[in-house]
């Protein structure tokens, strides 16, 4: 059975008492249900809280199940495809998290923070929010202080504020701060104010994200709901939102599901605003069980998606080194294996650079000579593209894609 909202309940009911009376009722009734998970953290004179629902333990199933897919899938990536692989999400995540905000990235903006996250202290556009992302996992520790999430927020934001959105407050913003629908020109939401309202949110918040008593699906998008309600910020809430729920997703999931989301929701953009209405309409009382259920199918989609895109590249890939083995019978091992690698990189990842002469022979552990005979052999017949200089990056050509039926 679909869950049903306190508006909704209250407008099937045949009572003839005050609308907002019975939602207080049905608030109070749902709230303290064996099945409700309460955060503590109070809006509206309501309490933030969802409701453990046959929906949402179904949902936690296939979740779990898709995660044993993805694993198993990912486990049998070779080296080149799932470092490649990584990248190319991390990428996207960056260009459609910033797109959901309307903040435009160009494809090569992206490939050059990517390039430039790997290195300390040399920044370009939106570097410090990919170096974020490309530790995500090894550093996969949720803020435990206000400065901790201040100082998120700055790597997420690098450069990209503009001056009258620079924070004046101690920590966050002064002043006050709303979301609009810019279709409509109305506002949707206040963020909490003055900042001493916010510091004492973001402590619960913090407490609350740090609990083990929640089931996953619930504390994530529980978590994700309460921060945007607060708004700490003038500009760059729904980026660093979705930053730390990626960071909460991995605690949980997989790194692939946790840097899919973003793709997801943007391109459910209008669902995933409404989810946020819904919990805030004044007959919801801050009901927040659809809001987890919502986050929950945008996981699920993410999931999918990435089972295909998995499935699909590791058969391309298995098609490209069988017809090599069998029609490139002229070349040596090297060489096709070399071949190989630089297809895991074209096909793997969509912000490629090309590999380095050093990624090539620790790939393949041979030495420097074999590989610069082997990589100029190679040229030579035309099935690798030259760019760059120090370093110089070998890529798959159009010759050798052709040859391989490879877009
Ligand atoms: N009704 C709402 N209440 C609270 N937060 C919301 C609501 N609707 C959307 N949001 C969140 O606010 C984010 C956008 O907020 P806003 O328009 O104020 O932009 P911003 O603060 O500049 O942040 P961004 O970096 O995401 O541009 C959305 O991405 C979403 O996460």
């Amino acid at each position: 059975m679909q869950y049903q909202t306190i508006r909704k309940y209250v407008a099937m009911s045949t009572s003839t008492r005050m609308p907002a009376e019975q939602a207080e009722e049905e608030y109070t009734r749902r709230l303290e249900n064996f099945a409700s998970f309460r955060s503590g953290i109070t809006f509206a004179d309501h309490e933030v809280f969802a409701i453990g629902t046959a929906e949402i333990q179904n949902l936690h199933v296939t979740l779990e199940k898709n995660e044993l897919e993805i694993h198993q899938l990912w486990s049998t990536l070779p080296t080149i495809a799932a470092h490649s692989y990584l990248y190319d999400l991390i990428g996207s995540e960056l260009q459609t998290t910033n797109a959901i905000e309307g903040v435009h990235s160009t494809h090569q903006e992206i490939a050059s923070a990517l390039e430039k996250a790997r290195i300390p202290d040399d920044h370009t556009r939106f570097s410090e929010f990919a170096h974020l992302l490309l530790n995500i996992e090894s550093h996969s520790i949720l803020p435990a202080s206000l400065t901790d999430v201040r100082s998120l927020y700055d790597h997420v934001i690098q450069g990209e504020l503009s001056p009258e959105n620079i924070l004046d407050g101690e920590l966050f913003r002064a002043q006050k701060v709303s979301v609009w629908d810019d279709s409509k020109g109305t506002q949707l939401h206040s963020g909490l104010y003055p900042e001493p309202r916010i510091h004492e949110a973001l402590t619960q918040w913090l407490h609350f994200i740090h609990r083990d008593d929640i089931p996953p699906l619930i504390q994530i998008a529980l978590s994700h709901y309460i921060f945007e309600y607060i708004h700490p910020f003038y500009d760059g809430n729904g980026r660093t939102g979705r930053y730390l729920m990626a960071l909460q997703l991995t605690q949980f999931f997989s790194l692939g599901t946790a840097l899919s989301l973003s793709t997801v929701i943007a391109d459910a953009k209008s669902q995933y605003a409404h989810a946020f209405d819904e919990v805030q309409h004044p007959l919801n009382c801050q009901d927040a069980t659809t809001f987890c259920l919502r986050i929950g199918t945008f996981i699920e989609t993410a999931q999918t998606s990435l089972i295909l895109q998995l499935r699909e590249k590791l058969s391309i890939l298995e098609s490209a080194t069988q017809f090599m083995t069998q029609h490139f019978t002229d070349l040596n091992t090297t060489e096709r294996n070399t071949l190989e690698i630089l297809l895991q990189e074209h096909l793997f990842n969509r912000y490629t650079s090309g590999l380095t002469r050093t990624d090539i022979m620790n790939a393949l552990d041979v030495g420097h000579k074999k590989v610069k005979n082997t990589l100029d052999h190679l040229a030579a017949l035309g099935y690798i593209t030259i760019e760059g200089k120090r370093p110089i990056r070998y890529s798959a050509s159009t010759k050798l894609r052709d040859e391989l039926r490879i877009s």
